[in-house]
């Protein structure tokens, strides 16, 4: 087995919130008779890095380390191991440090979120996040809220496509998408829309997303840097400046609820609404702990279901059998112009099962981690100390054709229950799994099973063949490695909306 370094730095993009994977020692010891664990070696040739977990697993089998100085992880490349990890988890599962975020908050006194809080204080925070957010019940109350932003992505669809020259192709579906991920998430933690689907975006909002863009980006050097060097270079400013900019847009948008809420209260009016208007005039949650929990809800809401939904219009426009059962299920569901509600979707299991075979494919978060906090561990016999780190290998685990024969052909309807076997549940958990997992799942799945319906019932997705094959790589999450465009043929009239 081949021994050697491999670096960390070329395969996770540190700035994740989702893998925090700079974290952490291991220490493995070997079970009398369980052999040690090999290490990777080699720098992989592009920032394909999911691909590798493919060829890693062939190289060094489905356990094996993978480090780089103090950065060092066990990785785990089978749904077998994947499972017992997950099983072992501890009440309080931690992902690692999370200081490149924790430190700004501590800077400035804002509380922290979901993602940079640990223990038992985050279990309590999640108590409060969970409720309104990760029932499937709870994102039935958000329908109307989305479909007002679906209306808008469509009427842009609909203008973009005037303004090509074949007169239906949309240029850039990520960028797109994106503005219609942040629209729908921010409609719904804001209670409040912020223009991003307009044709021209708002100054304020103009300057969020491009905060948010430049954390993300100014990531990855502000944690290989040296600590002296922060006041010399002036990229740590620039970091910092970044996250003004996210809460300073966020900051504003609930203190003007909170003002809304008060003048309710003052006057002895019923304080109703969303998300929002819940955690505010939740006792248990401070303002601080608002404040950062909606920042990161937001981080994580847009990048992760704008990508699936690109990830799933692009396999559809490659495979017409596919997109033709899905429009014949939405248009039987939904007849004439109605708009589909939340309730609806559970009469579409293939709309479901596309979304839930897209993100196998193309799992948007391809890896994950946990640290064993507390305890001492197990796992495929070998004996770890606690602390030690382990990568989850989501995205070669999604593709074993042990657990999902043809994996890479687009296959929605192993997700069906019609009495067929299904796969195990541990091969595809994009949405990740136990009390650390993602409390947006309902949220994102009902923005993208609602935008989908939409859409295929309007439009006839088709590739445009001049940009070639589009392949995945990994930057935090899975993204196209250049800009997809797709032609939207209408299959009736613009009434329809
Ligand atoms: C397709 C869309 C999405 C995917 C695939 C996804 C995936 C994930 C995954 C894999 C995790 C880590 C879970 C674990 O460690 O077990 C996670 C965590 C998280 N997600 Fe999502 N996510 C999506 C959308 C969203 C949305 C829309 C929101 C916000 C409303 C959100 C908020 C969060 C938060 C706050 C966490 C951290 C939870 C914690 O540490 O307690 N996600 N997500």
């Amino acid at each position: 087995m081949a021994v050697g370094v491999y670096s960390l730095a070329s395969r996770f993009s540190e700035g994740c919130p989702i893998c925090g994977p700079f974290s952490g020692v291991f220490s493995s010891r070997k079970r009398r008779g369980s052999g040690s664990v090999p290490v990777k070696a080699g720098y992989p040739s592009r920032w394909t890095p999911q691909r590798s977990l493919i060829s890693d697993k062939q190289l060094y089998g489905p356990m094996y380390k993978v480090g780089m100085g103090r950065f060092n992880s066990i990785a785990l490349n089978s749904v077998e191991l994947l499972e017992e990890l997950l099983r072992k988890d501890e009440k309080f599962p931690s992902r690692g440090d999370m200081s490149l975020w924790t430190e700004y908050r501590d800077l400035r006194g804002i509380g922290y979120g979901p993602f940079t809080e640990e223990g038992e204080k985050w279990y309590k925070l999640r108590t409060v996040l969970n409720k309104r957010m990760l029932h499937p019940k709870d994102s039935v109350q958000y329908g109307d809220v989305v479909n007002e932003v679906v209306s808008d992505l469509i009427k842009r669809i609909y203008h973009l496509r005037r303004l090509s020259p074949s007169g239906d192709l949309v240029t850039n579906l990520s960028n797109e998408l994106y503005r219609f991920s942040l629209e729908g998430i921010s409609s719904i933690l804001f209670e409040t829309r912020i223009g991003c689907l307009e044709e021209e975006i708002p100054v304020e909002t103009q300057d969020f997303i491009d905060s948010i863009a430049q954390m993300f980006s100014y990531s990855m050097p502000v944690a290989m840097l040296p600590k002296w060097s922060r006041n010399i270079l002036p990229i740590y400013r620039r970091y910092i400046d970044s996250w003004e900019g996210i809460f300073k847009f966020s900051g504003k948008l609930i203190d003007m609820k909170m003002e809304a809420i008060q003048k309710r209260v003052d006057t002895d009016q019923d304080v109703e609404g969303e998300y929002l208007t819940y955690l505010l005039s939740n006792t248990k949650m401070t303002n601080k702990e608002v404040y950062g929990s909606i920042a990161e809800l937001l981080l994580a809401g847009v990048d992760t279901t704008s990508n699936t939904m690109m990830w799933a219009m692009h396999l559809l426009s490659r495979d017409p059998n596919v997109q033709d059962t899905l429009y014949q299920e939405v248009s039987h569901c939904i007849p004439g112009d109605k708009i589909p509600s939340a309730q609806d979707v559970n009469r579409m299991p293939y709309l479901k099962a596309v979304i839930k075979e897209t993100l196998r494919m193309y799992p948007v978060v391809p890896m994950n981690a946990r640290i064993m906090v507390e305890n001492d561990i197990t796992i495929g016999g070998h004996f770890f100390t606690k602390k030690t780190s382990f990568t989850m290998c989501h995205y070669a685990i999604s593709q074993d054709e042990k657990t999902f024969p043809e994996p890479s052909k687009f296959k929605p309807e192993r997700w069906l229950r019609d009495g067929r076997v299904r796969p195990n549940p541990f091969g595809s958990i994009p949405f990740g799994f136990g009390v650390r997992g993602c409390v947006g799942r309902r949220i994102a799945e009902l923005e993208m099973y609602l935008a989908l319906a939409r859409i295929i019932k309007l439009f006839e997705i088709r590739p445009d063949p001049s940009i070639g094959e589009v392949k995945a790589l990994n930057r935090t999450v899975l993204v196209a490695d250049r800009q997809v465009n797709l032609h939207f043929v209408e299959r009736t009239n613009e009434a329809a909306l």
